[in-house]
C-alpha cells in the first residue's frame, strides 16, 4: 500500500514556515489548512499566503480549506497551482460541479467529512474526487486527540474504492500520531495529515520516517 505523509504547517513556525517546510522535504506533500474564522473558529491565511508557499515548497501543496463558501474560494487555490485542494462536504453548495472546476484547473479534487458527517452520499460519487478526507479531529485546531469512532468511515469508503477499482486516495486529519497511524493505516487510509507529531518534537525528518515505518508496518 502507498503511504503518504503529509505534514501540517499548521504546526509550523508561522513567521519561519520557509525554514519549517524545508525540514519535512522527506514527506510527499506540504499539508496547508486555510481557515476563515467562519466555517471552523479559528483563522490562518488566504491565497496570498497560500501562493508564496507554493513559490517556496520543494514538495506539492495539500491545500485544505476549512472555510465557508469554497464554490466561491477554491478554484483560486488550484489556480495558484496547488497540487491538490480539498473542500468541505458540510460548506459545499455543489460539491460534484466544484470538483469537476478543480480538476478542470488541474488540481486532484479532494472532500472533506468532519466527524460527525456521514460518508455515504459521498461512496456513490467517488468518481467524481480524487481524494477524501476522513477527519479524525473537529476541524479547527492541531493538538488534539485522534477520534477512533470514524474509523468505520475509511473502512466503507476504502471497500467502495476497491470495487469501484479507482485511484482515490484516503486522507486522515487530526491527532495522527505513532500509534494512531497504524489504526487509521488498518481501516483503509493511505494519506496521512500530522502537525503536532511532525514539529513538535524532536526531528520532523526523524518523526515522518518514524510515522511512515509504522504505516507500512500495516
Ligand atoms: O486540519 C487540521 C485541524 O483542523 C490540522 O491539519 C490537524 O489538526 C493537524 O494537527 P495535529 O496533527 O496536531 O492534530
Amino acid at each position: 500500500m502507498p503511504v503518504r505523509i503529509n505534514p501540517s504547517i499548521l504546526s509550523a513556525d508561522f513567521v519561519n514556515i520557509e525554514r519549517d517546510i524545508g525540514r519535512v522535504a522527506s514527506a510527499d506533500f506540504v499539508h496547508v489548512d486555510v481557515m476563515d474564522n467562519h466555517f471552523v473558529p479559528n483563522l490562518t491565511f488566504g491565497p496570498q499566503m497560500v501562493g508564496r508557499i507554493q513559490d517556496v515548497s520543494p514538495l506539492p501543496l495539500d491545500v485544505h480549506l476549512m472555510i465557508e463558501d469554497p464554490d466561491r474560494w477554491a478554484p483560486g487555490y488550484a489556480e495558484l497551482g496547488a497540487y491538490s485542494v480539498t473542500f468541505h462536504a458540510e460548506a459545499a453548495a455543489d460539491a460534484v460541479g466544484l470538483a469537476r472546476r478543480l480538476r478542470e484547473i488541474g488540481a486532484r479534487a479532494g472532500i472533506a467529512v468532519k466527524p460527525g458527517t456521514a460518508i455515504e452520499p459521498y461512496l456513490e460519487l467517488l468518481t467524481e474526487f480524487d481524494q477524501v478526507l476522513v477527519m479524525t479531529v473537529e476541524p479547527g485546531f492541531g493538538g488534539q486527540s485522534f477520534i477512533e469512532s470514524v474509523m468505520p468511515k475509511l473502512t466503507a469508503l476504502s471497500a467502495a474504492v476497491s470495487t469501484s477499482g479507482l485511484d482515490v486516495w484516503l486522507q486522515v486529519d487530526g491527532g495522527v500520531d505513532e500509534n494512531t497511524i497504524a489504526i487509521a493505516a488498518a481501516a483503509g487510509a493511505d494519506t496521512f495529515v500530522a502537525g503536532s507529531s511532525v514539529f513538535n518534537s524532536g526531528d520532523p525528518a526523524a518523526n515522518i520516517a518514524a510515522l511512515r515505518a509504522a504505516a507500512d508496518l500495516v
